[in-house]
């Protein structure tokens, strides 16, 4: 179960009203059981004391004999036709089916927080400014993190639960000590590692393991002569796609981007955009990006948004099917009304032919959902209309669309029309594309030979 999943999130809610209001009425049922139950004991024990005969008589006496089968018999049957009112069974059944989130669940939420923690570089403390985790839960995301060999976010996750360690946690400062020392020498951190070691050592006296391991880091202290800093994320950026979607856009891109320009447009004199016409504005050269702005009403996007809801399903890549490198839902949307508005606005606003067009694509991101960097073109040009996006010239816009052609004139691709979306880090995103391509629009956007266009 990933937690960037907003529809299972939301039925998580409802699970756990339905679990807490299901046992509440599995409570009252036992209780009103327990209660006859306890009704009839007396009256059982109460046939016993009616009816008394010792063990030698019965044995000596037939009908004795046969008085004591009946009553044992009796009340057998009284006892196994109380104790099957319970609605033991029937509870354990009902809570076999519902949707639980197993050990594994849990892990892997904590594995996509600490993904979306490396790729923006976040402490701990700055993912839980909004909501704080316990000592135990700060515990389990350390041991996520350790498990999967990140060693330095398990330490900073490791340390968080050090400091909200309580009388009410059930890990221990013990335990702690002994990861964070752990995580801080499989991050290289000597010093650090034998820090916590003697702390613990300290808290521990007669524990050998750990004086074993703390003289062998004291040792290995002296060969080694690089320590690096276990409480600073590394901010200098390997990845050109995780810098920009940190939003790390460096010098030259702001002064080009300066130069570019903002306009009405009517698409070249359709009478359907004169008297309202769209804002156009370049946003990238080469590529040209042109980002049309306000194109979707608020309401438009909700309407879109209701219609799609119940009919997406996780987005596949060619070749591939699912995949990791793209995590949204999506959905292909049959025309109705809006639809159809909006493809005629793209095409109005484009000068394209929607004829040959895909039909609209709508994609809802959860938490930590992304595209990875991409090449939409095989014979594709794109149109992104928009809510929350940052891309690699500008940062989220609602209710705008970006334009470029995946394609030169000439035909082949693009190569500079990579893209991507980034990790969604809070609530969700959601995007409309509108794949064009390119039969269909000879007359519009005509081919060329030139290797320039
Ligand atoms: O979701 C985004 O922001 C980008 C979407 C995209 O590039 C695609 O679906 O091809
Ligand atoms: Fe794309």
């Amino acid at each position: 179960m990933r937690t960037g999943d907003p529809h299972k999130v939301a039925q998580l809610f409802e699970e756990e009203e339905d679990l807490l209001r299901t046992f509440s009425l599995y409570i009252d049922a036992e209780e009103k059981n327990v209660e006859r139950m306890k009704r009839i004991l007396p009256v059982l024990q109460l046939r016993t004391y009616f009816d008394p005969d010792n063990p030698e008589k019965t044995l000596r006496d037939p009908v004795a004999a046969y008085k004591l089968l009946r009553r044992v018999r009796s009340q057998w049957l009284t006892i196994v036709e109380y104790t099957q009112l319970s609605l033991y069974e029937v509870y354990q059944n009902l809570l076999d089916y519902s949707n639980i989130p197993e050990a594994e669940d849990l892990d892997d939420a904590a594995s996509e927080l600490i993904r979306l923690q490396e790729f923006y570089k976040l402490y701990p403390h700055n993912i839980t400014k909004e909501t704080s985790l316990n000592a135990d839960e700060a515990y389990h995301m350390g041991l996520v993190a350790y498990d999967e060999d990140k060693f330095q976010h398990a330490f900073l996750w490791f340390l968080y639960s050090l400091d909200r360690l309580s009388e009410y946690s059930t890990t221990t400062e013990k335990k702690l000590l002994r990861f964070l020392s752990s995580s801080a020498y499989h991050f290289g951190s000597l010093p650090v590692a034998i820090y916590f070691g003697q702390r613990l050592l300290n808290l521990d006296p007669t524990n050998d393991e750990v004086r074993v391991e703390l003289s062998l880091y004291k040792h290995l202290r002296f060969e080694r002569n690089s320590n690096p800093d276990i409480f600073t994320l590394n901010t200098e950026s390997n990845n050109s796609y995780e810098a920009l979607c940190r939003g790390e856009v460096d010098e030259r891109t702001s002064k080009r981007q300066r130069a570019l320009s903002c306009r009405y447009s009517t698409g070249g004199g359709n009478p359907r955009l004169m008297y309202a016409p769209v804002k156009e504005e370049v946003e990238w050269d080469e590529p040209r990006i042109i980002r049309y702005h306000d194109i979707i009403s608020d309401r438009e996007i909700e309407i879109l948004k209701n219609i799609s809801r119940h009919q997406l399903s996780r987005s596949t890549i060619r070749y591939y099917g699912v995949s990791n490198i793209r995590t949204s839902q999506s959905v292909f949307l049959k025309e109705d009304n809006t639809v159809a508005r909006i493809s005629q606005n793209i095409a109005d606003i484009t000068g394209l032919s929607v004829d040959s067009a895909d039909d609209l694509n709508v994609q809802n991101y959860g938490i930590g959902g992304r595209f990875e960097p991409h090449y939409d073109a095989s014979n594709t040009i794109l149109t992104t209309v928009y809510e929350h996006y940052v891309c690699k010239c500008t940062f989220l816009i609602n209710g705008s669309a970006v334009f470029w052609y995946n394609l030169h004139k000439h035909g082949r691709v693009d190569w500079d029309t990579q893209h991507a979306g980034c990790p969604v880090l809070v609530g969700n995103k959601w995007v409309a594309n509108k794949w064009f391509h390119e039969f269909g629009q000879e007359f519009r956007r005509p081919c060329s030979l030139s290797d320039w266009e």
